[in-house]
């Protein structure tokens, strides 16, 4: 297989971010530019947006002003925007009684998110692991609803940091579901292959970018070789799609490493860049995605009927907006963001932190 060739599809990037919020949180969104770096030499990724997007990827730090009895002290111009935000986003956690009133004669079934949902968001992603609390949490939830992980990390990686095996797991932003052999799905899928689980059990895979393998590997190696001398970056090869990360490369270098993957990237017609937290990924341009993720999975559990069944998903990216859109859509079910700074998105609900997200899944 030519690996760069293409038939149709343009490299697709994500839209530019807006350069304001409606709330008018986002000052850091409005145009990048760097003094150090001259003008036309990153061009690319400077007019694509890419750079504006790198900036707003995260959200800052919760601006501390004091400590006070050991208690933080938030400026109270933030604290007044985020809870007026809030009357649009209300907390998971005061609406629990009228999440579980819809609940009633209908099967709930939970989806978490990983990073930034389930263990906070730390620098160093090989880290990034739950509290014993929060797994406790998960284990509980998944005991009373069926509960899945649908991550943007591999499924083998995100399975080694959650460890348990009553749940369902998808990982490369749903690209790679596992799902019981006995459990249903409609013929109309293809890629979905008989496999074995870490036990030996009989499972079905659903991979709809599996013939994207071989190129994902090409992708990974040469985004290692030619970052290997910018301090910090670290890329991360998720079998089926390749995360790029720079929280730990100097501000005055993400130019240069958003200049390298948009470089990379037009050889490769048929991947795409999308932006999560301080970090691009390249990943392949199929009609897939989070959103389609739980579609799949609840239809391979059996919910086909959507009065039978209220999907709650829980995550903190731009990627879970994805799956927020989906439950969303047709009033199906409840998507909870996850944020500490008030944010557009289609999500219900909000929840501030990985603490609120425990305490809500252990309620
Ligand atoms: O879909 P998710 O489960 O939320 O995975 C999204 C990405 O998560 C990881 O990166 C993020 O978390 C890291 C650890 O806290 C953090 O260092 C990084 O800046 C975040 O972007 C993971 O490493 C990525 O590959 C996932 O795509």
């Amino acid at each position: 297989m030519d690996l760069k060739s293409t038939k149709t599809s343009p490299i697709l990037a994500d839209p530019a971010p807006m350069n304001k919020s409606r709330l008018g949180i986002y000052s850091s969104l409005f145009p990048y530019s760097h003094p150090r770096i001259k003008t036309g030499k990153f061009d690319d990724v400077r007019s694509n947006g890419w750079l504006d997007a790198m900036i707003s990827s995260s959200p800052p730090r919760r601006k501390v002003l004091k400590e006070f009895n050991g208690v933080d002290v938030v400026s109270d111009d933030t604290e007044i925007a985020y809870q007026s935000w809030m009357i649009r986003y209300p907390s998971a956690l005061n609406s629990f009684q009228m999440i579980m009133d819809r609940a009633r004669n209908r099967k709930v079934v939970m989806f978490l998110d990983y990073d930034g949902t389930l263990s906070p968001i730390v620098d160093d992603p090989d880290r990034a692991f739950m509290s014993t609390d929060m797994h406790s949490a998960v284990r509980t939830v998944a005991k009373h609803f069926p509960t899945a992980i649908i991550s943007g990390r591999s499924r083998d990686k995100v399975y080694e940091l959650v460890g348990l095996k009553e749940l369902y797991y998808a990982g490369s932003h749903g690209m790679d579901i596992m799902f019981p052999a006995k459990d249903m799905v409609s013929r109309n899928h293809l890629n979905i292959v008989k496999s074995t689980d870490l036990e030996g059990k009989e499972v079905n895979l659903f991979q709809p970018a599996s013939e994207f393998l071989p190129m994902i590997n090409e992708v990974f190696r040469t985004l290692v070789e030619i970052t290997k001398d910018i301090k910090g970056a670290k890329v991360e090869n998720h079998k089926f799609c390749v995360s790029v990360h720079y929280r730990n490369v100097a501000e005055n270098t993400w130019p240069v490493i958003a200049q390298h993957v948009h470089d990379i990237l037009k050889d490769y017609p048929r991947l795409r860049l999308t932006h999560g937290r301080k970090v691009l990924e390249v990943r392949p341009v199929i009609d897939w995605h989070k959103g389609k993720a739980v579609e799949f999975l609840l239809e391979s559990l059996g919910f086909r009927n959507h009065q039978d069944v209220l999907p709650i998903y829980i995550g903190d990216d731009r990627t879970d907006e994805d799956a927020f859109k989906v439950l969303r859509k047709g009033n199906q079910g409840y998507g909870i963001l996850v944020s500490t700074v008030p944010k557009e998105s289609n999500a219900f609900f909000s929840l501030r932190d990985t603490s609120e997200v425990r305490i809500y899944i252990d309620m």
